[in-house]
Parts: C-alpha cells; sequence; structure tokens
C-alpha cells in the first residue's frame, strides 16, 4: 500500500493522472467525500460524492478504513476495494491527507508513506489559486493549513519535491520509489 499525501494544490491528481498513464500496476483507490464535485471531474474516478447525511451512513456502518474532516469536507477510504485488491495480491495506492495518512500508519505501519512537497509556499500559492477552483474563502483555508500539514513531514518515509513545470520528475521519482520497494527481499506486508 502507497499512501501518497501533500497539501492542497501541490499536484497530486497531477501526479496521479500521470502514473496512471505510465501504466503502474497500482489499483488506484477512489476515496469518499462530501466535498463538491468540480467542473472536470467524474463521479467513481475522482471520487465517489456523498451527501453528508450518507457520508455519516457510511461511518456508522463501518464501511471506511479512516475518514476525516479536511477543509470542512469529509473524505474517507473504502474498506471494501482496499481489502479487495490486496486479497489479490495487488499494491494499492490512496491519496489522502495527513489526518489519513497518520490513521493508516497506525493500523498498517508496513504502508509506505510519501508526502509531496511545493518547491516553496508561494508556488503552491500560485498552483491553488490559478487552478480556478477554489473561493477565496476555501482558497484561504487550504493555504493557512498547508503550513501545519508540511509540519507532519517526520511521519512519511519519502519525499519528493514537485518542482514547476517539472511534473515528470516527481513522477519518475514517486515510480522509482514504488519499483524500489517492489524489489525488497522483505515485502511490506499489510494487513488491514
Ligand atoms: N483522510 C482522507 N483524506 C482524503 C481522502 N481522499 C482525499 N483526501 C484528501 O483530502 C484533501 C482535499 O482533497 P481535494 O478536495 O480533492 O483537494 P486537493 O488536495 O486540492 O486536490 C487532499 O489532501 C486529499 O488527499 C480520504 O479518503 N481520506
Ligand atoms: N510541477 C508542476 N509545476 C507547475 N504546476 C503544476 C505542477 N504540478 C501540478 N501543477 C498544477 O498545479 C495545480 C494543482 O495541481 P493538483 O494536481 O490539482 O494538486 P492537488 O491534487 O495536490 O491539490 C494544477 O493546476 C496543476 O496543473
Amino acid at each position: 500500500m502507497v499512501v501518497l499525501s501533500g497539501p492542497s494544490g501541490v499536484g497530486k491528481d497531477a501526479v496521479l493522472a500521470r502514473m496512471k498513464h505510465q501504466g503502474l500496476s497500482l489499483d488506484y483507490i477512489t476515496t469518499a467525500t462530501t466535498r463538491p464535485i468540480r467542473p472536470k471531474e467524474i463521479e467513481g474516478r475522482d471520487y465517489y460524492f456523498y451527501k453528508k447525511e450518507d457520508f455519516r451512513a457510511l461511518i456508522d456502518q463501518d464501511e471506511l478504513l479512516e475518514w476525516a474532516e479536511v477543509y470542512g469536507n469529509y473524505y474517507g477510504v473504502p474498506k471494501a476495494p482496499v481489502r479487495e485488491s490486496l486479497k489479490n495480491g495487488r499494491d494499492v495506492m490512496v491519496k489522502v491527507d495527513v489526518q489519513g495518512a497518520a490513521s493508516i500508519k497506525r493500523m498498517a505501519p508496513e504502508a509506505i508513506f510519501i508526502f509531496l512537497l511545493p518547491p516553496s509556499l508561494e508556488e503552491l500559492n500560485k498552483r491553488l489559486s490559478h487552478r480556478l477552483t477554489e473561493s477565496p474563502e476555501t482558497l484561504k483555508r487550504r493555504l493557512d493549513t498547508a503550513p501545519k500539514e508540511l509540519a507532519e513531514l517526520q511521519m512519511f518515509d519519502y519525499f519528493v519535491v514537485n518542482e514547476e513545470g517539472r511534473i515528470d520528475q516527481a513522477v519518475d521519482t514517486i515510480s522509482a520509489i514504488i519499483t524500489a520497494e517492489k524489489a525488497r527481499i522483505h515485502p511490506r506486508r499489510i494487513d488491514l
């Protein structure tokens, strides 16, 4: 299990989209959220979009491996697809915030934790504001949260800087990490 985290706007989705093109044999787990869908997002690919009361039902029915309130919305990793992939001997990739990474670390310390870093907070601000997906309020909330998220770096196994205009380098580094981890004599086993 590969866990990818990083502040809003750093480039997680852009990196994942390119990794999917690279055809790495990883099952990317689509997670659940109550955040409203964005214009280019697709239900079931980017997220499973839920109303708050239906997300609450997922929690009550113990359907989620972990869940967290992130920037004012709820997000959670569905248990079933993760367990299905792992049972079939597949590697899984989850994209979660630092709270989710901490939860997963408690239940699966053998997972591989990768933190995607911006070159600077100024560059992060530029990327997130130029993405044109946030209101002034959510933009401020996400940027204000970034330093606290960056402070969680020590919990991770690897850091990858997503340099300005060099996303392929970040993708290559993440792919190299995964390739190396798959070459371990004693693979990190996950039991979830
Ligand atoms: N804890 C947790 N965080 C998640 C989950 N799915 C997505 N996230 C994180 O929630 C945060 C907000 O995601 P999103 O609204 O798509 O914003 P983005 O980071 O700007 O792409 C990001 O850090 C995601 O990685 C989940 O299932 N659990
Ligand atoms: N290496 C990079 N250099 C410049 N812009 C980037 C880079 N990586 C991603 N971006 C852009 O930054 C914005 C945020 O990327 P996104 O993948 O949405 O981040 P996240 O999923 O982490 O919130 C997007 O507009 C994306 O095209």
